[in-house]
C-alpha cells in the first residue's frame, strides 16, 4: 500500500503552515499519516523513521528550516526511493521555487490517485572540524548567515510575530547588520585552484538559484548538474551593499565588481576571523579563524517530485 506522510512545523511562518495544513487536511480523501514536529531538528528523525518504516512520499508543510531538516532526514534512511516534497507554509520557501510543491487538497487527490514520479537531486554537503551538515538551496559564510542567527535568537522577532510584524524584525537586524558586521578575509580553494578576497560581507554555495525568500543569488545553478555554485561579495560600501541586495532579486548582480562567481565540484572557504555560517538560511555555528570549511555536493542523493517539463 502507498504510505504518504506530513510532517507537519506548527512554528513555521509565524503559524502559516499549521494554518494551511488546518484547511487542507479535512479535504484529503486518502490514507495518509501526519505528525508535528515539537522543536528544532526533530523532522529530521521523524522524516528518516518514515522513509525507512516505506514512505513512498513525505511532505513538509514549513519553510526552508523544515525542508531541510526532512530531506537531511530522508538521505539518512536506507530508502533511496523515497520522495521529498512540500506544502510551502514558512516564510522563506525556496524550495518550493525550485522543486515541485502542492498547494491545495485535490492536487493532492489527484497525485495520490493517478501516482508519483521521483527524481533525484543533488544534495550539499558542509564538513568542518567540529560538524557535518546537508544543504539543499544553499549555504554560506557571512553577513546572512550573521542575520539568520540574530533574528531567530531575536526575542524582537517573537514579540513582532504576535502581531503580524515579524518581517521588521530581518529589517531591524539587516539594518543593524549593515553598521556593525564585521568583514573578514577569505581564502577561497575551488577544485584546487585558491584565491584569496580581502573585505569579504558573504560567500554562499548555491545547489538552485533561490537564496533569502526569493533572492535569484545564482541564477545559473542547477540541482541536478553535479557541481555547486559560489558568490562571493566584497570590496563593496556598506551602503551600495544595498544595490546589490535589489538587483539580487532580478538575478542582475553579477555583472557588479563587487560580486564574484565560480563553479566547483568541492570548494574549501578559510576566514582569517570568527564569523557567522548557515545551511538553508538555519545558523549552523562559526567558523574557526585558519581552519577550513569544506562544501561539496554529492550527486543526485535524494528524490524531489517529477517536474512537469521533465
Ligand atoms: N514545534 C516547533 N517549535 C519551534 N520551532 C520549531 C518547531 N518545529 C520545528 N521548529 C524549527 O523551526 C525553524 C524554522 O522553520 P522554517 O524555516 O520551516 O519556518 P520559517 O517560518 O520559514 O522560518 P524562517 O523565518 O527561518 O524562514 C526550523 O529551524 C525548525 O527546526
Amino acid at each position: 500500500m502507498k504510505k504518504w506522510v506530513f510532517i507537519i512545523n506548527p512554528s513555521a511562518g509565524n503559524g502559516k503552515g499549521k494554518r494551511k495544513w488546518g484547511a487542507i487536511q479535512p479535504r484529503l480523501m486518502f490514507e495518509y499519516e501526519y505528525y508535528y514536529t515539537s522543536g528544532p531538528r526533530k523532522a529530521v528523525e521523524l522524516a528518516k523513521n518514515c522513509a525507512n518504516n516505506g514512505a513512498e512520499l513525505v511532505i513538509g508543510v514549513g519553510g526552508d528550516g523544515t525542508l531541510h531538516e526532512i530531506v537531511e532526514g530522508v538521505s539518512l534512511s536506507n530508502n533511496k526511493s523515497c520522495i521529498v516534497s512540500a506544502i510551502s507554509g514558512g516564510s522563506g520557501n525556496d524550495f518550493g521555487r525550485i522543486f515541485p510543491t502542492f498547494s491545495r487538497a485535490d492536487e493532492l487527490n489527484e497525485a495520490f490517485k493517478n501516482g508519483v514520479q521521483g527524481e533525484f537531486f543533488d544534495l550539499g554537503r558542509l564538513e568542518t572540524n567540529h560538524s557535518k551538515e546537508t544543504f539543499t538551496n544553499n549555504a554560506g559564510l557571512g553577513f546572512d548567515a550573521y542575520i539568520a542567527y540574530h533574528v531567530n535568537k531575536s526575542s524582537v522577532k517573537k514579540m513582532l510575530n504576535k502581531i503580524g510584524l515579524g518581517k521588521l524584525a530581518y529589517t531591524f537586524f539587516v539594518v543593524k547588520a549593515l553598521l556593525h558586521f564585521p568583514l573578514f578575509h577569505l581564502q577561497v580553494n575551488a577544485d584546487g585552484q585558491i584565491r584569496n578576497f580581502e573585505n569579504v560581507w558573504l560567500a554562499t554555495l548555491s545547489n538552485q538559484p533561490f537564496f533569502g525568500g526569493g533572492m535569484k543569488i545564482s541564477p545559473t545553478s542547477n540541482p541536478r548538474d553535479g557541481l555547486v555554485e559560489l558568490t562571493i561579495v566584497s570590496n563593496i560600501s556598506r551602503w551600495k551593499l544595498l544595490l546589490v541586495f535589489g538587483s539580487v532579486y532580478l538575478g542582475k548582480h553579477t555583472n557588479l565588481q563587487a560580486v564574484h562567481t565560480f563553479q566547483a565540484s568541492k570548494v574549501g572557504l578559510t576566514t582569517d576571523t570568527i564569523t557567522y555560517r548557515h545551511v538553508d538560511g538555519e545558523y549552523a555555528g562559526k567558523t574557526r579563524p585558519h581552519q577550513e570549511d569544506c562544501f561539496s555536493i554529492e550527486p543526485r542523493a535524494v528524490a524531489s517530485l517529477t517536474t512537469m517539463s521533465s
